[in-house]
């Protein structure tokens, strides 16, 4: 894949993402609370948490889709209202948007990751083509070119949304639950596409209950919890996020705004937790 497009962005510090006591309210209600965020160039970053701890609109105050009430997020060094450079992000969102019921081709669902680097209504040049081909090649689905996306499986279409981010060549790249519902098989080869990924030096933010075969790409484990972060250091396997620590045993929906949480510090370094493992 040609990499000519970073050229123009030559880096000036490590910084991908920034949030400084980022807060979220909806309809009045907090949703995310003192939320500080530092992430850096080539990190491969799970958050991770249970139902309604606030991952979703974490990965959508980052992206611009929500706005933050109180706080500040930068991506690259520039704050959230002043960025347009979003050829620079990928965002793969959750499964169910994909195709949609529109007869769409796996070829023109990818090439669409590639229009935010197209001038207004230009054509598609031979790079764009290279691009766009070795997006399909890398999620092994360059056979399926030509089919509808519909008629691909679940974890198939997943992975030609993966291949859509691919395209734009992203440098910060966000994946909303790209495994939920996803069998084994296709769940590796997602896995393999983003060791691609982080092979070339993206930045990845990945949201998932359950890592599987991306545990081993991991540098990074952000765990939610209320709406805050509970947890941010050292992967966790799979089974220590849904632990008793982090509350995710039990449904959010019984918490009360009067119920205590001082028994939980807002974040818990790796030590901690080995300290703390079982006595909640
Ligand atoms: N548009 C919205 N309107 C009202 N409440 C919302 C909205 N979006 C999220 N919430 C609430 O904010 C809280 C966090 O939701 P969010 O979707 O961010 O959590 P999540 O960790 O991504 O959950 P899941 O794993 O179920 O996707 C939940 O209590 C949810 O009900």
């Amino acid at each position: 894949m040609s990499r000519t497009s970073r050229a123009t962005h030559a880096p000036t510090s490590r910084t991908v993402l920034e949030i400084e006591d980022g807060s979220v309210a909806i309809g009045g209600r907090p949703i995310l609370r003192h939320i500080n965020l530092h992430i850096e160039r080539g990190e491969f970053v799970a958050l991770m948490g249970a139902n309604g701890s606030g991952k979703s609109t974490l990965i959508r105050a980052m992206t611009g889709l929500r706005k933050v009430s109180g706080g500040e997020v930068r991506l690259f060094d520039k704050d959230l209202h002043h960025f347009g450079d979003w050829q620079r992000i990928g965002f793969v969102p959750q499964r169910s948007t994909a195709g949609g019921g529109v007869p769409v081709s796996v070829w023109e669902m990818v090439a669409s990751g590639r229009l935010t680097r197209r001038r207004w209504l230009r054509p598609l040049f031979p790079a764009d083509r290279k691009a766009i081909n070795d997006a399909l090649e890398v999620v092994g689905l360059a056979d399926r070119a030509k089919d509808g996306i519909t008629t691909l499986s679940g974890g198939q279409q997943q992975r030609v949304l993966i291949a859509r981010a691919l395209a734009g060549d992203p440098e910060l790249f966000f994946l909303d639950e790209p495994t939920a519902g996803v069998d084994l098989p296709n769940q590796q080869a997602l896995a393999e596409a983003l060791q691609v990924l982080k092979d070339r030096g993206s930045t990845v933010v990945l949201v998932a209950h359950e890592l599987g075969p991306m545990a081993k790409l991991v540098d990074r484990a952000i765990v939610m919890r209320d709406g805050r972060i509970a947890y941010d250091g050292a992967p966790l396997a799979d089974h220590e996020v849904h632990g008793p620590l982090f509350g995710t045993g039990h449904d959010h929906h019984h918490h009360h705004a009067t119920e205590p949480r001082d028994h939980v510090p807002h974040v818990v370094s790796p030590l901690d937790h080995d300290r703390s493992e079982g006595t909640h």
